[in-house]
């Protein structure tokens, strides 16, 4: 029943960001083969290939396609994309959950953001959203969905967010962007804001367990989110389910965001 309302099953689903089986990325991904998708990977780093074999093999999936891309070069981007082509036809989604910042821009004053970091920061972050569905855009010939991983930080001042702050703005307008460019491709494009969730990339933000106390205080829920929380919003986001909305931001964060 929920397979028909989903109308995910046998969707080719390609999901950017896995590192570990923390990643907001797996979460999805182990969502995708509940409701039975074909899911392809990308990875970036040799030591995210390794564990995500495992992780596959652990989960009863070691036939998944994978993928290497570095989503800062285009060439490694189109060879990635153009592979996955060749091999399974048409793409019907892509969650793109990928961020990267230096570390100094993080820890730093605000003031001494560089003009390497802040570039970096954009280029990995937010760009990557724009040329990951121009390297797709060719397969996705039945329509689709392309899903990205924001945050409140775009939108409010957060204490050690920063330049990741600016992309995540950036991200979420080029999602609009692309979003009313592509509609009449029948494709939509929509972020995620999700709650702070523990993971690799989290350990990069300097008040991460600050923001965690704070939200549990603060929240209407008065709790964090879990990954299993945001996939599923994501499924939905994917899915037949969401075939009407296109160019939005949805929070997943327990209701933290409408607080004064
Ligand atoms: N964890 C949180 O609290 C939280 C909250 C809201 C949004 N997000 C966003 O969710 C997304 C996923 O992050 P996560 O928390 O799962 O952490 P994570 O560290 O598990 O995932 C980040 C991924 O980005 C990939 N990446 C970085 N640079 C790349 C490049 N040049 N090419 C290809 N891949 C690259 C990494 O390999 C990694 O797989 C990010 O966009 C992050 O900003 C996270």
């Amino acid at each position: 029943m929920m397979e028909n309302l989903l109308q995910l099953k046998d969707k080719n689903i390609v999901v950017m960001g896995v590192a570990n089986d923390r990643s907001i990325a797996w979460g999805i991904a182990k969502r995708l083969f509940d409701v039975g998708a074909n899911v392809i990977f990308t990875y970036r780093q040799e030591r995210s290939l390794k564990k995500l074999q495992k992780q596959l093999e652990n989960y009863g999936q070691p036939e998944a396609l994978i993928v290497q891309c570095d989503v800062n070069s285009d060439d490694s981007t189109k060879a990635a994309f153009d592979e996955i082509g060749a091999k399974v036809g048409v793409i019907h989604g892509i969650v793109h959950s990928v961020a990267f910042a230096n570390a100094e821009d993080l820890h730093n004053r605000f003031l001494e953001t560089t003009r390497d970091g802040y570039a970096f920061a954009q280029d990995t972050s937010a760009y990557s959203l724009i040329s990951t569905a121009k390297a797709a855009h060719p397969y996705m010939t039945e329509g689709g969905s392309i899903v990205t991983m924001s945050y409140l930080g775009a939108e409010r001042v957060l204490d050690g967010y920063n330049v990741m702050g600016v992309a995540k703005a950036a991200l979420e307008a080029s999602m609009r962007y692309l979003a009313a460019d592509i509609g009449q491709d029948n494709i939509r494009v929509n972020a995620i804001s999700a709650g702070a969730i523990r993971t690799l990339a989290a350990k990069g933000v300097p008040s991460f367990n600050t923001i965690l106390h704070k939200i549990e205080e603060t929240a209407p829920l008065k709790r964090n989110v879990q990954q299993d929380e945001v996939a599923d919003m994501t499924i939905v986001m994917l899915s037949h389910l969401s075939r009407g909305v296109t160019g939005e931001t949805i929070y997943i964060d327990a209701g933290y965001n409408i607080m004064g």
